[in-house]
Order: structure tokens, then sequence, then C-alpha cells
């Protein structure tokens, strides 16, 4: 009797168990005879829907066989869309099957000098210097003429 009742407990819970599929369980199913998707971590099983799709039953079975999140997320698709995946859901993914994506990591870049002294000396000696020629020059000519 007291089995009875853990056992009765236990399927209560387990009525609302999920089926777990793999990436590699959900690739065999990759044509128009049978085709599955991953979409947000769900196994979604379209076969019936392929003829019906709005978008064409040739970008369904391209979209098998890898995470299609992307691929549906691009389209836009409208909330009604949303409503009517719920009928094809056959499971969830076993996520860890799914290659994870490889960020790009832009090259290293060369470490700039923070310092700006060095910038401010450059500033400061492009508006000395031809103060210091143009004031050489008029000594000269003074120079110069008050010689002559
Ligand atoms: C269970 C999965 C899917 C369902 C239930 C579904 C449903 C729909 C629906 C209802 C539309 C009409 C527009 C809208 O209401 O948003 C649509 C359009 C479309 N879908 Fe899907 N879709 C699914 C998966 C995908 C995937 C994986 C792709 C891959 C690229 C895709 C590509 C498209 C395209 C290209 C259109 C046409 C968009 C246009 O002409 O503006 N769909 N889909």
């Amino acid at each position: 009797m007291i089995l009875s009742i853990f056992v009765t407990t236990d399927q209560s819970t387990m009525g609302e168990e999920r089926k777990v599929f793999t990436l590699a369980d959900v690739s065999k199913h990759n044509s128009a005879k049978d085709c599955w998707l991953v979409i947000h971590n769900k196994v979604y099983d379209v076969t019936k829907f392929l003829e019906d799709h709005p978008g064409g039953d040739e970008v369904l079975i391209s979209s098998t066989g890898k995470d299609a999140s992307n691929d549906f997320d691009d389209i836009g698709h409208s909330t009604s869309a949303y409503t009517m995946m719920e009928e094809y859901y056959v499971g969830d993914i076993d996520s860890s099957t799914i290659p994870s994506k490889v960020d790009y990591t832009p090259p290293k870049q060369p470490h700039y000098n923070q310092d700006k002294t060095s910038e401010f000396v450059i500033k400061i000696l492009q508006f000395l210097v031809p103060l210091f020629i143009l004031g050489v020059a008029v000594g000269i000519r003074f120079y110069t003429k008050s010689t002559q």
C-alpha cells in the first residue's frame, strides 16, 4: 500500500517528464519524410508541417541537424508561429551535445602608450620651433641692417 502511494506520487511528477534527445538523435530526422528541428533547446517534429510552412519545406529541411534557433529568430516569426510550434513539440535537446559557438575574438591591438606627455612636448615644439626660426631670422635681419 505504502509502495503504491509512492509510485502514484512518483508518476504524478513523471507525468511531466520530458524526453531529452541528443543532437545526434535529432540529426537522424533530416528528410522530407522525417524532419525534426532544434529551436530554443526544444525539439520539434515538423514532418507534418513541411507542406504547410509559409516559408517552404526546404528551409526547414536545411535547418535540421543543428541548433536552428538563429535561423528561426532571423525570420522574425510571429506569435502565431510560436503557438503553432507547440503542436510539433516532441522533447528537449541535451544542450551539452550542441557544439558551442566559437566567439569571434578580435586580434590583439598593439599596446598604445597612454602617456600623453610626449604628445604634449611635440605640440609645444611645433609651436616654438617656427617661432625660434622667425626670431633668428628677424635677429639676423636686424643685425645685418645695423652693421651696414
Ligand atoms: C516549428 C518551427 C516553425 C514554425 C511553426 C514556423 C512557422 C512559420 C509561420 C507561421 C510563418 C508565416 C509568418 C509568421 O507568421 O511568422 C513562417 C514563415 C517563414 N518561416 Fe517558419 N516556422 C518554423 C521554423 C522555421 C525555420 C527553422 C526556418 C528557417 C530559416 C523558417 C523560415 C521561414 C521563412 C523563410 C518564412 C517566410 C517569411 C516571409 O516570407 O516573410 N521557419 N514560418
